[in-house]
């Protein structure tokens, strides 16, 4: 459907790059205005002494804000048939809360790979972290807030976003929302937005944030395909430390839709897709999942039976190996 509304507008000049969905994904930018200011605030002042933060405050930060990242995917205008799905309240308040509907929860792991390659790592070395973007909107300020935090902690040392090269699922991230973001913090009416806005604008001139897109992510392939239709995309990724894979639907491509059983483990049903370490922080909204406990799905089915289509839950599940 979304590449036959593009279709549509390609055979009409002059409006054949229009993005249909863009006014919709300005409003919900608009609409989550006080949660992006609160996030922008929490990372500045989180700026100003994380040279002096031990590993162990160094490690609480990161998963604050790679849940913040994982319940942004909540925001998601594909799920909400385009109503108001925006993020009203500060997000870093509800972690606590939200803690119990994490599933799948690896963030330990993730943890000591990043701090393992930060120790061993030589002045000159690369450290490398692939985001494979999903919604536009408060979404991507939890991943660009994520990035901009793992890079001033020297856990890593360059970010590179994926986004879609056309209009997809409606609130998808393109090269233009993208953009478009970050210009709007640099000119927002709010000091630690706009300071948010200047940083990562100074971070994509230096090299070590990049954007970057391929139809590949626009294509209906399950990600185990990529290495063979999309061999550059492929090598591009194999150049990473870790790839995070946003949302749902980029979940269903790693798990070739399938209907698993619950319990077959993330690394079955990834199918030989292993470019590099990888993750996925999804909020759960189709019928597919696996690496859970034994019992935990079948009791989730009994107790609530929409459990895997509300984004209600959600997963941060990792696999390292290759
Ligand atoms: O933005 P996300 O997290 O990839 O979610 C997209 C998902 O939403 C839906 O469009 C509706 O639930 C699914 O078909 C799709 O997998």
């Amino acid at each position: 459907m979304y590449r036959r509304i593009h279709e549509a507008l390609l055979q009409n000049p002059p409006i054949d790059d229009y993005d249909v969905f863009k006014e919709i994904k300005f409003h919900s930018f608009f609409e989550s205005q006080q949660a992006i200011i609160a996030l922008c605030t929490y990372l500045q002042e989180l700026r100003k002494n994380i040279e002096d933060l031990d590993e162990k405050q160094l490690q609480r930060e990161f998963f604050k804000l790679l849940q913040v990242s994982l319940w942004g995917n909540k925001c998601d205008l594909s799920i909400s048939a385009s109503e108001d799905n925006s993020q009203k309240v500060n997000s870093l308040e509800l972690l606590d809360d939200l803690k119990h509907f994490i599933l799948v929860d690896d963030m330990e792991s993730i943890w000591s790979l990043l701090i393992n390659i930060k120790k061993r790592r030589t002045p000159k070395e690369v450290t490398r972290i692939d985001i494979v973007l999903d919604n536009a909107g408060f979404e991507l300020i939890t991943d660009l807030v994520l990035a901009d935090f793992l890079l001033s902690s020297k856990l890593v040392t360059e970010i590179h976003f994926h986004g879609k090269c056309i209009p997809w699922y409606v609130s998808d991230t393109t090269k233009h929302d993208f953009n478009w973001t970050i210009k709007q913090l640099q000119s927002a009416n709010n000091r630690w937005m706009s300071k948010c806005g200047i940083t990562w604008e100074g971070s994509i001139r230096k090299g070590v944030m990049v954007y970057h897109d391929h139809i590949f992510w626009t294509l209906p392939h399950e990600f185990c395909s990529m290495a063979q239709v999309a061999t550059d995309l492929y090598t591009e990724l194999q150049k990473s430390n870790l790839i995070i894979f946003k949302g749902d639907l980029n979940y269903r491509k790693l798990t070739g839709d399938r209907k698993w059983e619950f319990t077959v483990p993330f690394h079955q049903a990834l199918n030989k897709f292993h470019p590099a370490p990888l993750c996925s922080l999804r909020t759960l909204k189709s019928d597919v999942q696996v690496g859970l406990k034994l019992g935990q799905g079948e009791q989730l089915v009994t107790s609530e039976p929409d459990w895997m289509i509300t984004g209600k839950y959600g997963v941060v599940q990792f696999d390292m190996s290759l």
